[in-house]
């Protein structure tokens, strides 16, 4: 057994009686109610989700277990002549609440080297879509395909699960997911975008590293690949991928099965795919431009037309956060540092719209939020750097977010948490208990 595996293995077992007592002896504490607006309104607020991954305050953003991402990128181990941590060491901190040493660190590092191949199947999957699918369809598809070498559905259907130790099932599939969603990644960009060219991995590099390395990029590339995937893993529980990866994961679905639907959510525009939509308006209005400089009364009038059309601004809004996304600040802050990159006009254009959009969705009086969202400042970091296909904007995303997900699903296996199935009421219901019928 990994090390890793061993100290998941120790901290599951310390925290399970927390969990029982809860469920033994306080089922009946109320977490509040619910009223109309969240049957209605997609449940905001309605706390009925536990996660100790990570949690999300709506003034200052997100902590991962316990840690601001400042604070995350402070104290992992840091891959040598970088300034970012290895993602592997963020894996580690996500499963198991502690921050890994280097030799623990790098034993993660080899550990994925080990289960980081793309079956051929996979890759046979992924040319039989039609080329111009969408790099997210293509994704979850290749995910889905993976299905066939779970470990947790061949001892469940051997008839051997077992509800204390099926995590350690889940841990496996997560694992050799994690391992092998970089690579698949960097297949479907060079696949669709770079004529169909290949690099093979480079078994000197950490996870970071040879995404960069596979998807053809120099330094700082690489840099940026660990930024990106860190601080897109998780963001609590309730968001679409993880809440879909963690419903589809309660019916005992194994994780591709789970996490090819938490995938499936982030495709949409609201959610992850927000980074593709920021691009393609910023794009659309530059072309609009016709090379001119942006002015701030032609970027005011451009954020009311989207308004006014009945579309919402790209990249801004939240449904909890209540001030500019600390993931937002962190790309910024790296685009500032960066030369080359604190000039670049893409970049100039959206610091622009950080100072104007915010006023404008104020007057416009219907977002709660009005600040930036992680999806607002993502994309042009990757445009500068050359991935200009915004459409694969999102395929990044999931790569991240999956250590988030999966670290999740791991632990509800563990804790056993329950199959989900909220209850549903009719109109009629409502209407009565509204005093109206
Ligand atoms: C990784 C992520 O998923 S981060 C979010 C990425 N998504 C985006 O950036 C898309 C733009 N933003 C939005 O659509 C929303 O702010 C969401 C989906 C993120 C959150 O939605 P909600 O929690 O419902 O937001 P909120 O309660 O503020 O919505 C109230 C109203 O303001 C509108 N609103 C919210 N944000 C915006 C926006 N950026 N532009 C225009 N209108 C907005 C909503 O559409 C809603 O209008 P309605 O009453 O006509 O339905
Ligand atoms: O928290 C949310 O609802 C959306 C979000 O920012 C994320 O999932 O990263």
């Amino acid at each position: 057994m990994s090390t890793l595996k061993q100290v998941l293995a120790q901290k599951i077992a310390e925290h399970r009686p927390r969990t029982t007592k809860l469920v033994k002896e306080f089922s009946d504490v109320s977490l509040g109610e619910v009223n109309i607006g969240q049957a209605i309104g997609g449940a905001r607020g309605i706390k009925c989700l536990v996660t100790d991954i990570s949690y999300l305050d709506p003034m200052e953003g997100i902590r991962f277990r316990g840690k601001t991402i400042p604070e995350t990128f402070e104290a992992l181990p840091k891959v040598p002549g970088s300034e970012y941590p290895y993602v592997e060491a963020f894996w580690w901190m996500l499963l198991t609440g502690d921050v890994p040493t280097m030799e623990q660190t790098l034993e993660v590092v080899e550990d994925w080297k080990q289960r980081a191949q793309i079956p051929q199947y996979v890759i046979d999957v992924l040319r039989a879509l039609p080329r111009d699918s969408h790099p997210m369809a293509m994704f979850s598809s290749a995910i889905l395909a993976m299905q066939r070498d779970s470990v947790f559905a061949k001892t469940y259907s051997s008839g051997k699960f077992n509800k204390m130790t099926c995590w350690e099932d889940m841990y496996e599939d997560a694992s050799n997911m994690m391992a092998k969603l970089g690579p698949i990644g960097a297949y479907i960009y060079r696949m669709k975008y770079m004529g169909d060219t290949h690099i093979a991995a480079d078994p000197d590099l950490d996870m970071g590293g040879n995404f960069a390395h596979m998807m053809g990029i120099p330094a700082p590339y690489d840099n940026v690949a660990r930024m990106y995937f860190i601080i897109h893993s998780d963001h609590e529980s309730g968001n679409v991928s993880a809440h879909a990866t963690h419903l589809v994961a309660s019916a005992l679905s194994d994780a591709y099965y789970a996490y090819s639907a938490g995938i499936n959510g982030l495709a949409g525009p609201l959610h992850g795919l927000a980074n593709e939509e920021v691009l393609r308006w910023t794009q659309n209005f530059m072309s609009h431009l016709g090379g001119e400089v942006p002015t701030e009364e032609g970027l005011k009038k451009a954020l009311w037309d989207t308004l006014n059309s009945g579309q919402v601004i790209p990249g801004y809004g939240h449904a909890v956060l209540r001030k500019t996304d600390p993931r937002y600040t962190t790309q910024r802050e790296f685009c500032l540092k960066t030369e080359g990159l604190k000039d670049y006009p893409l970049f100039k254009l959206v610091s622009m719209i950080f100072e104007v959009a915010p006023g404008v969705l104020t007057e416009h009086g219907k977002a709660k939020n009005p600040w930036p969202n992680v999806d607002a400042q993502s994309g042009v970091i990757q445009w500068y750097y050359g991935v200009t296909q915004y459409e694969f904007y999102t395929v990044l995303f999931g790569i991240g977010r999956a250590l988030g997900c999966l670290a999740n699903i791991t632990w509800d296996r563990a804790l056993g948490y329950g199959i989900e199935r909220p209850k549903s009421v009719t109109t009629e219901m409502l209407e009565k208990a509204a005093g109206i019928k």
